[in-house]
């Protein structure tokens, strides 16, 4: 079987993703992991960290569906929303600068900021974090949070904190960020029995109370220049540990640039960064 699919690159910080507008085109269910692997591959495919639908839905004004480098199916991604909201809006499917994305965990609130018809920045409403540690979903005893508890690995004692922000994260506490252990032990801790769907890793340092350097190991992914939920992730659990206030805007300091990033007091996470175009073309797939 051939297929000419028509596709979007964009990326957020370097986070980058092939789209594919569901609403312009059709793609059988039972190709989508397998076409999220052969996109995202740099010498047979285009090269990137996978690949985002972009859909209709009656549940909210656009839907967004995140597939890894793998092919394996995330329930959410921070820097996809923001660029599927950039989509969105700049292609005519909302008309509107405030509307509903639904992701396959939660609906989230988007807000873009348009120059001369472009979106060069969106902020999203992430809602809340998700504590409880079955949740996350992590193996052991039952409890309302994970919050610095050991961690042994590969001879090494780590400290992890564990977010859901839709999609799981292991956080550990770094005291210098280029010293993260991210390839020695991103994948070893992504695929630890201890985190029955596999999870995202993240290092992260706090440089004071309104800065954190971070670096992240994706499930499915590997090393990425940005995660938007793992930036959420990082201030839920630097606040949970008192290193940050809450309610105050904190500047994440990643690998592809910077995200603005807000616990507030209603409890729910706000995300502040860009969204870029890369590209626009067909994929040719054959079987
Ligand atoms: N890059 C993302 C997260 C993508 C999904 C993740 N790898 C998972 O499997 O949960 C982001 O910006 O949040």
């Amino acid at each position: 079987m051939s297929l000419e699919i028509p596709f979007i690159k964009m990326h957020g910080l370097g986070n980058n993703y092939i789209y594919i507008d569901l609403f312009r085109y059709t793609l059988e269910e039972k190709l989508l992991s397998e076409v999220a692997m052969k996109v995202s591959d740099p010498n047979i495919g285009i090269g990137s960290d996978g690949m985002i639908l972009i859909h209709p839905t009656n549940k909210a004004d656009v839907g967004m569906r995140i597939f890894n480098k793998d092919g394996s199916e995330g329930k959410n991604c921070g820097n996809g929303l923001r660029c599927t909201a950039k989509y969105a809006y700049e292609s005519g499917i909302v008309q509107k600068t405030h509307f509903l994305i639904e992701t396959k965990s939660r609906i989230v609130e988007a807000e873009v900021l348009v120059n001369d018809g472009k979106v060069d920045e969106v902020t999203i409403d992430m809602g809340k974090p998700t504590l409880r540690r079955s949740l996350i979903p992590m193996l052991g005893l039952d409890s309302e949070q994970v919050v610095q508890e050991p961690f042994p690995i590969e001879n090494n004692m780590l400290y992890v904190t564990g977010v859901s922000m839709g999609n799981p994260h292991a956080v550990f506490f770094v005291e210098d960020i280029t010293q993260a252990p991210l390839y020695e032990l991103g994948e070893k801790i992504e695929k630890d029995p201890r985190f029955p769907e596999r999870v995202n890793v993240e290092f992260i340092e706090i440089m004071n109370e309104k800065e954190i350097n971070f670096r992240v190991w994706e499930r499915g992914s590997g090393v990425t220049q940005a995660c938007g939920t793992g930036a959420c992730a990082a201030v839920v659990a630097a606040t949970l540990s008192k290193y940050i206030p809450k309610n105050q805007q904190i500047t994440i300091h990643l690998q592809g640039g910077d995200l603005f990033i807000k616990w507030d007091e209603n409890g729910h996470v706000w995300m502040t960064g860009e969204a870029k175009t890369i590209a626009t073309g067909s994929f040719y797939y054959h079987n």
